[in-house]
């Protein structure tokens, strides 16, 4: 089997910034400003093309980190990635521009993506027809409902025929007819062997539509697998999670991302420290020595 995307140790991490001098301290100090937040720790895995994976876990825990990496909408900080052809995400939110109209942001992804003109205008019709959104579709997508982006956002995406399809809950705003156009839509592409991520927040549909499962927990990979061999821990986990109440969620998930902050602080103290930012402060002090010999030697 071909593997159509390779993980290997990747990391996100965000900064935060309490204050905005903080931003432009943390560009030209060596020591670094605000706190680091890591959304994503060591993360390792590998898809094979035909691989229809659910990427599960409760919220916060990295999911749509992940889709976007996986979508190269965002880089990750870290590690190595290696994704076999074009990769396409739909999610709610994502990739249209809200300025533009339906059919405009139609065009403007073809062109993206390098379509001729004749392709574009024998493709849009098919893709206007799926989205089916009626006049709407000659309106800025300001004005769209949530439901009628994930419309436009799916029928974009799909016809664009990617090799990887990640779907970000993209499914959860639309009704049951679109849900199971989609659907089938998604079950073609799995016949044609392409590989699919699919998050959603329905277990049942998870269940229906994957093979194998994802399991993320506060940023790293609990486990991976067979659907039927992660779901049944999954499951497991929650119905203990939904009984706790919010503070001991919050203690579980603070818990589980100090743990994760000593193993990297272990990991990072073993490897040399030849960092950007070291790098950077002796490149600094080697032009300040270098600019000051010379003012001197013009004495
Ligand atoms: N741009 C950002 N800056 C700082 N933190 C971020 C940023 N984006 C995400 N995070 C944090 O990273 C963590 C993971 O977020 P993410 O949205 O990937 O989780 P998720 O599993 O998709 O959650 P949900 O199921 O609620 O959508 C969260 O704690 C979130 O607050």
């Amino acid at each position: 089997m071909t593997k159509s995307v390779v993980l290997r140790n990747i990391t996100k991490k965000y900064k935060m910034y309490s204050k905005t001098s903080e931003k432009l301290l943390d560009l030209i100090s060596p020591k670094g400003y605000g706190e680091d937040f890591y959304a994503l720790q060591d993360i390792s895995f590998e898809a094979e093309q035909g691989d229809v994976i659910g990427i599960i876990g409760v919220n916060g825990s990295g999911k749509s980190t992940l889709s976007n990496i996986l979508s190269g909408i965002i880089p990750p900080t870290s590690g190595e990635m290696e994704i076999n052809g074009q990769a396409q995400l739909i999610a709610i939110s994502s990739g249209l521009n809200t300025q533009l109209t339906g059919r405009e942001n139609i065009e403007l992804k073809c062109l993206m993506l390098g379509f001729s003109k004749k392709e574009i205008r024998n493709l849009e019709p098919e893709i206007i027809e799926f989205a089916d959104i009626g006049k709407f579709i000659d309106q800025p997508v300001k004005s769209y409902s949530s439901g009628m982006k994930s419309r436009l956002g799916f029928a974009i995406s799909v016809h664009m025929d990617p090799d990887i399809l990640i779907i970000d809950e993209a499914l959860s705003v639309g009704d049951q007819t679109f849900t199971d156009k989609c659907l089938a839509k998604m079950n073609e592409f799995k016949a044609q062997g392409k590989t699919i991520f699919f998050i959603s927040h329905s277990i049942g549909q998870m269940k229906k539509f994957c093979e194998k499962a994802l399991w993320i927990q506060y940023g790293r990979v609990k486990d991976y697998g067979l659907m039927k061999d992660v779901m049944p821990k999954y499951e497991q986990f929650l119905k203990d999670y939904k009984k706790m109440s919010k503070e001991e969620q919050k203690d579980l998930q603070e818990k589980a991302r100090e743990h994760n902050d000593e193993e990297r602080h272990n990991l990072e103290d073993k490897k040399p420290k030849k960092t950007f930012r070291n790098i950077m402060a002796i490149v600094i002090i080697i032009v300040i020595i270098l600019f000051t010999a010379v003012m001197w030697m013009n004495q």
